[in-house]
């Protein structure tokens, strides 16, 4: 078949090269034309979650590739022998061979403390899994979603952050593995696109918390929430004033998957632009879970962003989409969770 030019979402030029043909039996009569989807890094948090949206769906067929370095098949007990799904234990920076129609790329260690853990590792999986993702998207002909992040704004100098800023972040310095990594996959996403016509959709993801994040992810949100469940002083990194914002996984999920459907190849922000600092986020998770905790100042780390939040005018626009959760509902929310998986039961009152 002969090469297709076009342009793409953001005025581009566009050199399509058509999937191979599928399997002959993709045409039978018999054939359920189920739609088949990866999600990289499935086990995760978010991953997780997106699975049990996709789920929902009959005529979605779900594969799981995760090394279950910071996820857990716990995570996806419920679907584990379901018929239309299926777990790989698979690291992403080996190839993968898989017929689908639609990759999610999530894997990869979200939490400072874990992707700081093996940076080496970190980079990996965000260069050599995103090459090998887009190689599978290129040889299946599938559509690729790249779960980027506010990070890669890095210490912004522009507040609220748009998709057209492009970051103040440090090359050399502890969390570059993770910052520069991602806008490495982003890169390679949009290379695949011009030069090989690659469906991409590029999300830019604020930080999300929610139900089954790791008790011990390091995160602020988990943290503060264990702590106050388990009595002990929230811990403030200094100097508390920094600022972050926060979507509740739910809002992230139906955000992811309508930019998947879309026709827009983003980049998008995905985040909640409620905004708030460290400070507040302990005072609001003290007066909602725990009146008793104290609060207590502790080192930070380095480049530790000072202000995020993002402009979300691009995804109302081009999704129609915006999160419904606010802080105080999604930490309730969250509390329940924690505290069954903590088998710590709410104080009744007296
Ligand atoms: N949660 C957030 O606040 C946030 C913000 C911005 C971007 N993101 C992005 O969203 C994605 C999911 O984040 P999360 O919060 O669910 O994190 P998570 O750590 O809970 O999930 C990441 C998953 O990827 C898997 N993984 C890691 N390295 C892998 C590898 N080499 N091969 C295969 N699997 C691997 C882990 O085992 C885990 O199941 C990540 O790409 C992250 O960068 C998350
Ligand atoms: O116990 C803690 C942990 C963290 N913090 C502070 O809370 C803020 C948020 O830190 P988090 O560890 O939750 O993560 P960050 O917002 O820096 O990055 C997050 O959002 C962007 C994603 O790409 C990252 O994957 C995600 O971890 C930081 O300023 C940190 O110093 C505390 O005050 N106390």
């Amino acid at each position: 078949m002969a090469q297709k030019e076009t342009n793409g979402s953001n005025g581009e030029h566009i050199s399509t090269r058509p999937p191979p043909t599928p399997s002959p039996l993709r045409f039978s009569k018999f054939f359920q034309a189920n739609l088949r989807i990866l999600v990289t890094g499935g086990a995760g948090f978010i991953g997780s979650h997106l699975v049990d949206k996709l789920m929902e769906n009959e005529k979605h067929e779900v594969i799981v590739a995760d090394n279950l370095f910071t996820g857990s098949k716990d995570n996806l007990k419920k679907w584990i022998g379901h018929p239309r799904f299926e777990f790989i234990r698979h690291d992403v920076t080996q190839p993968l061979l898989v017929e689908v129609d639609q990759i999610y790329h999530l894997a990869c260690p979200a939490s400072p403390i874990f992707y700081k853990h093996n940076p080496v590792k970190t980079i990996k999986t965000n260069v050599i899994g995103t090459l090998n993702m887009l190689g599978l998207a290129k040889r299946v002909g599938a559509r690729i979603l790249l779960t980027s992040t506010s990070e890669v704004y890095g210490d912004p100098l522009e507040h609220p952050q748009t998709e057209a800023y492009w970051g103040n972040v440090n090359p050399i310095g502890v969390r570059s593995c993770y910052d520069e990594g991602k806008r490495v996959a982003e890169t390679l996403m949009f290379d695949y696109h011009r030069q090989h016509g690659i469906e991409i959709r590029i999300a830019r993801i604020f930080n999300t918390y929610g139900p089954r994040m790791n008790i011990d992810d390091g995160r602020v949100v988990s943290n503060f929430i264990a702590q106050a469940v388990r009595g002990e002083p929230l811990t403030v990194q200094r100097p508390g004033t920094q600022t972050r914002s926060f979507c509740y996984v739910a809002d992230m999920v139906d955000g992811l998957i309508k930019l998947m459907n879309g026709n827009n190849t983003g980049p998008i922000n995905l985040g909640n632009p409620g905004e708030f600092t460290m400070l507040e986020l302990a005072e609001n998770v003290k007066e909602l879970i725990n009146p008793d905790v104290t609060v207590t100042m502790t080192e930070n780390t380095p480049d530790d962003p000072r202000q995020r939040k993002p402009d979300i005018t691009k995804a109302k626009e081009v999704l129609g989409w915006e999160p419904k959760i606010v802080l105080k509902d999604g930490l309730v929310l969250m509390e329940d969770d924690f505290r069954e998986r903590l088998a710590v039961p709410k104080k009744t009152k007296a």
